[in-house]
C-alpha cells in the first residue's frame, strides 16, 4: 500500500504551503526538511533582512527627530543585541511553522530527502534510514548563493552568513553585486554607520528594472554615503591580517568583510535528488523544468518555487524567485492534485520590491520593456521631497512613474523609489491586475496628505 499521497522535499515557503493545502483537502502528506523549517525566506532571507532594515532605519528617524522638537541624549546602537533579537524571532517563526504543519496533519521528517527509485506506480523516497512510498513527489528544495570563482573567494561571505549568523559589527564592508541582495545588505549595513562599498558590474544597479528607478535609487544610495564602484569587477580577495583587500579591475577596496551577492542557483540543491536519474530535465541554473501544471517530464514528479523553471514555456512571463510565487505555486499544485482545477497563478503583474533604504518597488513593464514590446507609450513622472523631510530640510526625494499604453490608455507599469514604496505598489498591483486605465487612476480620489496620492494626481505626461 502507498504510504503517502504526497511527499514534499523541502520545508520552505513553497513546500510548506503545498503540504498544508494538500493535507487540508484530506491528502496523506509527509514533508522532509534537512535544516530548519521555514526555508530561505524565514531563516536567511526576507524576514531577517527586513528586521535588519527596521533596525538600521531608526538612525534616520533619530537624525530628524530634533527638527521636530525632540531633544536629549543620543541613543546608542548595540549591533550584537539586534542580531540576537533577530535570531530569537527567527526561532519563534520556525517553531510556528512546525506547529502549523503538525496541526494540519502533515508528517514532518527531519533530514536530507531524495527519490531513490520506483515502487510500481509509486515513487520510493528516502530520508536518512527511512523509506516511504509516495504517489506524488513535489520538489521544493529552493536555491543557494553562488560566488564567482576568483582567488581568495573563501575569504568572502554570502547573505546566508550575514542573515543567519552572529558576528561582530564590521567597520568597513564591501558588497559585490548590484541585485536585490547586494542593495539590501549595503543599505542596512550603511544605515548602522558602517563604511559600505558596493561593487557593481554595470553603470547602474538592478538590471531589468525601469531606468528611472535604477538612477534614482543609485543617487539616493550615494547621498546616503554608500560608495558605489560602478563598471567594476572583482579580481581576487586577499587577507590583510584580519581584514580583507578586494582587488578589482579598478582600485583595490579595503574592508573587514567582503560579501558576495552575486546571484543564486538551484544546481547543488537539485543534484543527487533522484529527479534527473528518473528522467527530469534541468535548466543551466539547475532548476527542474516543469509545465504549466508544475509537472516535470516524469508524471507525478513536480517542482515549485526557486528550484523550478517554466521560463522556457511561452505561456509564462519569466522567472520569479519570490516567496509569494513559491507559495502560490505550492497551493495551486495542491488544489489541482487534491481538490479541483485552480485559477492558474497570474505571472503577468508580479509586484516586486527591493528593500533598500529607501525602498524601490515596481509592478508591470519598465519604459524600456514597454517600448521594446512595441507599445506606443506615454510617461508620467514626478520627483518630490516627501513631507516628513520638509521641516528637517532633508535631501530625500521620492520618484514615481507611470508607463501608459497610448493606444488604449492601459497602465502598463508603475515604478517608485522612496519611503513605503513596497506598501504603495502592492495596492497598485491590484489595479494593474484588474486592467486599470490611466483615466481610472485619474478618477480615483486621493488620500491627502500622502505620497501615494501623487499616483492619482499625475495629469501631465513628461514623454
Ligand atoms: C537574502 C534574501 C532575501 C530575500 N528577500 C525576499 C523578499 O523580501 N521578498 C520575497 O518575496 N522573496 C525574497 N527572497 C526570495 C525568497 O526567499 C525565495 O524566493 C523563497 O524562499 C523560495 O521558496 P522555496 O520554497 O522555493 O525555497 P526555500 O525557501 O529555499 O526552501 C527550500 C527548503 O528545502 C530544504 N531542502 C533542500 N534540499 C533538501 C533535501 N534534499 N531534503 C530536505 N530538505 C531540503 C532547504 O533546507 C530549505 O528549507 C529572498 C531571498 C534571499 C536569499
Ligand atoms: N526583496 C526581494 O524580493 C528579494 C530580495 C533578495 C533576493 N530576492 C530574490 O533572490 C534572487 C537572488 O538575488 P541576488 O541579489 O543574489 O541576485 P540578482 O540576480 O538579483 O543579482 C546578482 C547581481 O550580482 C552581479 N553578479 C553576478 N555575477 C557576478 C560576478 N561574477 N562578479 C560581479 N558581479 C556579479 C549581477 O550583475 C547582479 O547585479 C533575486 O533574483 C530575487 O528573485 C528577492
Amino acid at each position: 500500500m502507498t504510504d503517502v499521497d504526497l511527499f514534499v522535499l523541502g520545508g520552505g515557503s513553497g513546500g510548506v504551503a503545498c503540504a498544508r493545502r494538500a493535507a487540508a483537502h484530506g491528502a496523506k502528506v509527509a514533508l522532509a526538511e534537512q535544516s530548519r523549517l521555514g526555508g530561505t525566506c524565514v531563516i536567511r532571507g526576507c524576514v531577517p533582512k527586513k528586521l535588519m532594515r527596521y533596525g538600521a532605519h531608526f538612525a534616520d528617524y533619530f537624525k530628524i527627530a530634533e527638527a521636530y522638537g525632540w531633544a536629549g541624549s543620543k541613543p546608542q546602537f548595540d549591533f550584537g543585541r539586534l542580531l540576537q533579537a533577530r535570531n530569537r524571532e527567527i526561532e519563534r517563526l520556525t517553531g510556528i511553522y512546525a506547529t502549523m504543519l503538525e496541526k494540519s496533519g502533515v508528517r514532518v521528517i527531519r533530514g536530507h530527502g531524495s527519490v531513490v527509485g520506483r515502487a510500481g506506480q509509486d515513487f520510493l523516497v528516502q530520508i536518512g534510514a527511512e523509506r516511504l512510498t509516495a504517489r506524488n513527489v513535489v520538489i521544493a528544495v529552493g536555491g543557494h548563493p553562488v560566488r564567482p570563482e576568483i582567488e581568495g573567494i573563501e575569504l568572502s561571505l554570502t547573505s546566508d552568513e550575514i542573515l543567519e549568523d552572529i558576528y561582530p559589527q564590521p567597520a568597513r564592508l564591501a558588497v559585490v553585486g548590484g541585485g536585490y541582495i547586494g542593495l539590501e545588505i549595503a543599505s542596512f549595513m550603511a544605515g548602522f554607520g558602517i563604511e559600505t562599498h558596493l561593487i557593481i558590474r554595470q553603470d547602474l544597479p538592478l538590471r531589468g528594472f525601469d531606468d528611472d528607478l535604477r538612477q534614482d535609487l543609485r543617487d539616493r544610495l550615494v547621498e546616503r554615503g554608500i560608495h558605489i564602484h560602478a563598471d567594476t569587477r572583482p579580481i581576487r580577495i586577499l587577507d590583510s591580517g584580519g581584514g580583507r583587500i578586494l582587488e578589482t579591475d579598478r582600485q583595490p577596496i579595503e574592508a573587514d568583510m567582503v560579501v558576495m551577492a552575486t546571484g543564486r542557483l538551484a544546481k547543488a540543491r537539485t543534484e543527487g535528488l533522484g529527479a534527473v536519474e528518473l528522467g527530469a530535465s534541468r535548466d543551466p541554473q539547475g532548476r527542474i523544468l516543469v509545465n504549466e501544471r508544475y509537472e516535470s517530464v516524469v508524471p507525478g514528479l513536480y517542482a515549485i518555487g526557486d528550484c523550478s523553471s517554466h521560463a522556457h514555456n511561452a505561456a509564462f512571463a519569466g522567472q520569479f524567485d519570490l516567496t509569494p510565487i513559491a507559495i502560490a505555486e505550492g497551493r495551486a499544485l495542491a488544489e489541482r492534485l487534491f481538490n479541483r482545477e485552480p485559477q492558474p497563478v497570474d505571472y503577468r503583474y508580479v509586484p516586486t520590491a527591493v528593500f533598500a533604504i529607501p525602498e524601490a518597488a515596481s509592478v508591470g513593464m519598465s519604459e524600456t520593456a514597454a517600448r521594446a514590446a512595441g507599445h506606443d507609450v506615454q510617461i508620467y513622472r514626478t520627483r518630490f521631497r516627501p513631507m516628513l523631510y520638509t521641516i528637517p530640510d532633508g535631501k530625500e526625494r521620492t520618484m514615481m512613474k507611470i508607463v501608459v499604453d497610448k493606444s488604449n490608455d492601459r497602465v502598463l507599469g508603475v515604478h517608485m523609489v522612496g519611503d513605503d514604496a513596497a506598501e504603495i505598489i502592492q495596492g497598485l498591483a491590484v489595479a494593474l491586475t484588474s486592467g486599470a486605465t490611466k483615466a481610472q487612476f485619474d478618477a480615483t480620489v486621493a488620500i491627502h496628505p500622502t505620497a501615494a496620492e501623487e499616483f492619482v494626481t499625475l495629469y501631465q505626461p513628461v514623454g
